[in-house]
């Protein structure tokens, strides 16, 4: 539509000019004289409204993200009675958006004022210099009465295409940010690569340094060295924030080391294609992120299959029973994130959901939030079932986890402090005996077992804190 009324007022215009030069040039010259500083005024505005409205939208995206994040988190809001707060917040992003659409009404118009000014000031240079020209007998009074009507012909035209203007710079404005999200190229990419047929399971750290990228100052991995080969249990301890996530976010290469390298079956992660190497790795986290749809969809997630393969897996994953419970069974809806399920059975669905891609390697976040006793030996059961004849990475809560891993790495401030056996470790007399001494300390204090879940000493459930 406004292509049509764009092309359709330009040629009104030009139209219009080319009549008027063949009534009176020196009456169309005198008109056009303006035309350089409507021009002028014209991109000063143009460039004003573009900056308001994409400052606008970036508000109003401001005011969208509190909402949505105060909205999906309600049950966080209302425990901590934070809903003034909240609506406060979001009441101050709405106000700044208004100042920002305040500022582009006013300027938007302004120039339309100004436009209409200008259009009608046309009309009386028009009136005054051709009254002269008739008084003088140069002009006659029919042709100035045509040259005037053309001359309001070419006003509206303008001003038609000034608020088309208006238009266009105001969507250039809205649409800056989503073409810059759109040009954005990820630093690594999405796919392309090497594809190994029958590659092995190992995993291989060398020599890793990293540092996030929204953190420059602070190096977060400094030297991590281990190697887990095909089938093995490497078992991560150490203190909370220590770098355990990160050595497992990086296998998945969601980043990239600053230097030394990341080996999955000998192959320098960077030249093997990540769509594909990710279909061999699957990931359990602690909390497990559930969508908004069945449980048969949340299952079947990463690989389209039958639902007598999603049956097998949930089954694998002790969520079978569970499921069968529900009156809609595998059609059930979790809510959104996995709201309706409990925090065992997210678990066991995400067990399922890793156990049907049927990977070489598993990276596995133990769980410290404590669970009744019932759905923890559930959910223990599927993960160790889950492990068997794969390559495990898991960052190990449990004294159990850590006794039966072919290697425990303790990770403390970016480095492996300590690497070994269960028994390795002990007879060393380092972090990892005081360690284990105090969750024993603690387990007997406490009367509970050596699961890090139950140590009340522990304010962030980490064993080694
Ligand atoms: N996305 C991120 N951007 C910037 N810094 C981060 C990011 N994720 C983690 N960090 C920082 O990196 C360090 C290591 O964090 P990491 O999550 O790997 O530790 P962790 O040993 O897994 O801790 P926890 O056991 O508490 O989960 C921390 O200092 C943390 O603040």
């Amino acid at each position: 539509v406004n292509m049509s009324m764009l092309s359709r007022n330009i040629l009104q215009i030009i139209g219009s000019l080319v009549i008027m030069f063949v009534l009176d040039p020196a009456l169309t010259g005198v008109l056009l004289s303006v035309v350089p500083i409507v021009s002028l005024g014209a991109v000063q505005y143009g460039y004003m409204v573009k900056n308001l409205r994409q400052k606008f939208q970036d508000r109003l995206a401001d005011a969208s993200t509190t909402a949505e994040e105060a909205l999906s988190s309600i049950r966080t809001v209302r425990m901590f009675t934070s809903e003034k707060k909240t609506s406060q917040h979001y009441g101050s992003d709405i106000d700044k958006s208004y100042q920002v659409g305040k500022k582009l009404a006013l300027v938007q118009g302004g120039f339309d004022g100004v436009i209409g000014i200008i259009a009608y000031g046309a009309i009386v240079l028009v009136l005054w210099y051709g009254g002269k020209l008739v008084n003088e007998k140069q002009l006659s009074p029919g042709i100035l009465t045509s040259f005037l009507l053309y001359t309001l012909q070419v006003a509206m035209s303008f001003a038609m295409l000034s608020s088309l203007y208006g238009d266009f710079m105001q969507a250039v404005g809205a649409s800056i940010r989503i073409f810059d999200l759109m040009d954005r190229k990820p630093e690594i990419p999405i796919e392309g690569g090497s594809q190994i047929v029958d590659m092995e399971g190992s995993v291989e750290f060398q020599d890793v340094y990293f540092t996030y990228p929204s953190r420059p100052d602070t190096q977060v991995l400094k030297g991590v060295s281990f190697k887990v080969e095909p089938g093995q249990v490497v078992a991560l301890v150490g203190p909370s924030g220590g770098g355990k996530s990160t050595i497992v976010n990086m296998i998945e290469r969601f980043y990239d080391p600053e230097s030394g390298w990341i080996r999955l079956g000998g192959n320098d992660l960077s030249t093997l294609d990540p769509q594909w190497f990710r279909q061999q790795i699957s990931m359990v986290s602690q909390e497990p992120t559930l969508f908004a749809c069945s449980i048969k969809d949340n299952i079947s997630y990463g690989k389209d299959c039958t639902l007598e393969e999603v049956v097998e897996a949930a089954k694998q994953a002790n969520a079978h029973n569970f499921i069968m419970g529900f009156e809609e069974q595998y059609d059930t809806l979790v809510g959104e994130r996995g709201v309706r399920l409990s925090g065992g059975q997210k678990q066991r669905v995400a067990i399922a959901r890793a156990l049907i891609m049927n990977p070489s390697i598993l990276l596995l976040d133990e769980a410290t939030s404590a669970l009744d006793a019932e759905s923890e030996h559930l959910v223990q059961e599927a993960i160790d079932h889950a492990m068997k004849g794969r390559t495990v990475i898991v960052i190990a809560h449990r004294l159990s986890t850590v006794r039966n891993a072919n290697v425990v790495a303790v990770v403390d401030k970016g480095k492996i402090v300590e690497q070994g056996t269960h028994e390795e470790l002990l007879a060393q007399d380092g972090v990892y005996k005081r360690l284990v001494l105090r969750q024993l300390m603690a387990g007997a204090t406490n009367g509970l077992d050596f699961n890090i879940n139950n140590d009340k000493d522990d304010s962030n459930g980490h064993l080694l804190d």
